[in-house]
């Protein structure tokens, strides 16, 4: 029987949070590069408010590597994002490009090129990696990406999170969605141990716990939420987190804490000034988690 989770407070924990103030000598190199891997045809879109939310959040460099190449060029509406073409080669790409932490999943598809990526970053040591969406579905599917994951955990431990919706969890346990909700903390618990990973348990209440930590419960959080591309926005928060969090000593897990609980409090607080529940959109709750995330520094 899993011990009950208890509430997620990290943002009231100033010691914490504070870790991410700038010092005024600090660069885009303190903040961390951050690459981020999806957007097959169809979805760029998914990837793109990933790669939004990762620059509103404050890493360094945002890197887009899209796999449909008719989405994959500069955004003249956000020009800071650095959108290139995921090429054959994703260990070379990688290697190149050096990131200090790594998302994989919004929009990924299911295809060779989405299972070439998802490879080479299992193997990419050592970084910060941020597992969600399709590349849950892809290592659900594969006993040969699970072992690849159990793997990395063994070797650089608490260095990967993932983040399945219920509908994700229920591939990953060979289970229905139906009951990874009638009982979401043994289903957490059994997710940490299939694993090995810090799991975020998306939903209302997201719980999270790893193999080091005991489960946590965000208790903020609205129906507003439940919009297409809003869980797309964590990945990229977590991803901005632990970007900065590689030079201001925030481990992936205080990443991940600090992201669930704001952007839930982000889509609380709109709804409280009338933006939503009903049309709240994940680009507006990147915008308030970048305000209440300066407020509390
Ligand atoms: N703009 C774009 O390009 C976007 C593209 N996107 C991309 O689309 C791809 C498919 O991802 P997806 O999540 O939309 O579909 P999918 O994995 O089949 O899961 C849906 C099922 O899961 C469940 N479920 C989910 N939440 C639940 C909850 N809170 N509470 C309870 N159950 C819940 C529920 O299951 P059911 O109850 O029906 O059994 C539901 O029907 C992926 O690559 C993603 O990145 C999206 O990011 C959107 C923006
Ligand atoms: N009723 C709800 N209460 C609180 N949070 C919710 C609710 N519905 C959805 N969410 C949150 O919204 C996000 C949805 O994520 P996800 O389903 O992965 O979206 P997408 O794949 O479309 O980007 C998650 O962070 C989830 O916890």
């Amino acid at each position: 029987m899993p011990a009950l989770p208890t509430k997620l407070d990290v943002l009231h924990s100033p010691d914490i949070v504070e870790r991410l103030k700038r010092a005024p000598s600090e660069h885009k190199g303190d903040a961390g590069k951050a690459i981020l891997i999806g957007g097959a045809p169809g979805m760029a879109g998914a990837l793109l408010l990933a790669g939004k939310a990762c620059l509103y959040l404050g890493a360094g460099w945002t890197i887009i590597d899209m796999l449909d190449p008719a989405s994959a060029h500069a955004d003249s509406e956000q020009a800071e994002l650095m959108i290139r073409l995921a090429k054959e080669d994703a260990v070379k790409a990688l290697n190149q490009s050096q990131p200090d932490v790594i998302a994989i999943g919004p929009g990924l598809g299911h295809s060779a090129l989405a299972i070439e990526w998802l490879i080479a970053s299992l193997n990419y040591p050592r970084a910060p990696l941020i597992i969600d969406a399709d590349a849950l579905n892809l290592i659900a599917d594969s006993g040969d990406l699970l072992n690849a994951l159990q793997k990395r955990n063994q070797q650089f431990p608490g260095q990967s999170i993932l983040t399945p919706h219920p509908g994700e969890a229920a591939r990953l346990l060979k289970s229905t969605t139906a009951q990874i909700q009638a009982d979401r903390s043994q289903s957490l618990q059994n997710l940490v141990a299939l694993t090995q990973s810090i799991i975020v348990l998306k939903g209302q209440h997201t719980l999270i716990a790893g193999p080091l930590h005991s489960a946590v419960q965000c208790e903020a959080g609205n129906p507003g939420m439940g919009t297409g591309g809003m869980g797309d926005v964590l990945t990229g928060s977590i991803t901005a987190i632990a970007a900065q969090g590689v030079r201001h000593h925030l481990d992936l897990w205080d990443a991940g804490c600090i992201a669930v609980q704001l952007h839930a409090m982000a889509a609380d607080s709109l709804v409280q000034k009338g933006v939503g529940p009903i049309g709240l959109t994940p680009s507006e709750t990147i915008l308030e988690m970048r305000r209440l995330l300066n407020k509390l520094l």
